[in-house]
């Protein structure tokens, strides 16, 4: 079976190191880059054939489309004159619902929209995967199985993904920014900056431990740091005064209300 990933930024060359970490063999993938320079860095890091889109497409069993949600649609256009029943064709972008993917590809091609993310890189990821009209159940298995080279994979109804993109989708930079302001924080308090990234980094790591090998609620573990009249209540209370917590929602509704918005730019 060969897969053909369309479009290598970070991405695209996120779920390729995946599959080959997984153990896939590199004769079996294919990537499109339109810059020679970044094409020959990707063939010798990965010792994977570098193609354009038309010759992806001839050659894929596979084809996952990893372009901006601004590009689908023209990708669409390049590569539906080369898709052949039994394709499956596998969407990874923001927004871009299955009806539009249905409508750019040929009638009757099984899509399945997928929304991954970064911590895929180091196989932690999280994907979410919404069937098109015409997937069958092995086109979706076909599709779990890519993803999961990478980390967990949960099916959902496609009405959940605008939801799932604000949370996972772009969840990892909702907590990269948590952790700048923790070093920021921990530099103001006069920590040298590596002693304050090493103490936030493990804190995260542990904390995020915690919440999956317990299985107890956060609130219940919040609490249990939150010493009465000690320093973890000082703090909560000044991320209240702020309204952290709804400024989380309200960050959390715009995002899902940006993936809606891109299906229709
Ligand atoms: N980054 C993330 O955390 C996540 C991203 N996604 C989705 O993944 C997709 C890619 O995002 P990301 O990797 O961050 O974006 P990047 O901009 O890093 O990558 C997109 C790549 O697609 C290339 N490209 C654009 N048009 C074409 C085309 N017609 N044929 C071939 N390649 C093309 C671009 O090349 P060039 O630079 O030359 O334009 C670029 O290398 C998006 O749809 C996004 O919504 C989903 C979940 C998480
Ligand atoms: O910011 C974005 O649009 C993409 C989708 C989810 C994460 N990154």
């Amino acid at each position: 079976m060969t897969i053909a990933i369309f479009g290598a930024g970070v991405m695209g060359e996120t779920l390729l190191s995946g599959l080959i970490r997984s153990g896939r063999a590199p004769g079996d993938l294919v990537i499109t880059e339109r810059r020679a320079d970044r094409a020959a860095e990707l063939e010798a890091k990965y010792g994977i054939s570098v193609v354009d889109n038309a010759a992806a497409a001839e050659s894929a069993d596979v084809l996952v489309l990893v372009v901006k949600p601004q590009d689908m649609r023209s990708l669409l256009a390049e590569i539906a004159p080369a898709i052949a029943v039994g394709n499956v064709v596998i969407s990874l972008a923001a927004g871009i619902t299955t009806e539009v993917l249905e409508g750019g590809l040929p009638a009757g091609t099984s899509v399945v929209r997928v929304m991954p993310n970064t911590p895929a890189l180091v196989d932690q990821g999280m994907a979410a995967l919404s069937r098109g009209a015409h997937c069958t159940d092995e086109h979706m298995a076909i599709a779990s199985d890519l993803l999961a080279s990478c980390g967990k994979v949960i099916e959902v109804p496609e009405s959940y993904q605008d939801a799932v993109t604000a949370i996972s989708g772009s969840g990892p930079a909702y907590v990269f920014y948590v952790v700048e302001a923790m070093i920021e924080a921990g530099v103001v308090l006069g920590l040298p900056r590596a002693t304050a990234t090493e103490l936030t980094v493990q804190t995260l790591y542990g904390a995020a431990t915690m919440i999956r090998q317990t299985g107890t609620h956060p609130t219940v573990l919040r609490e249990q740091v939150t010493s009465p009249g000690g320093t973890t209540a000082a703090a909560l209370r000044i991320l209240d005064d702020h309204r952290v917590r709804a400024a989380f929602v309200s960050a959390v509704e715009a995002a899902a209300e940006r993936s809606g918005e891109l299906s229709r730019s």
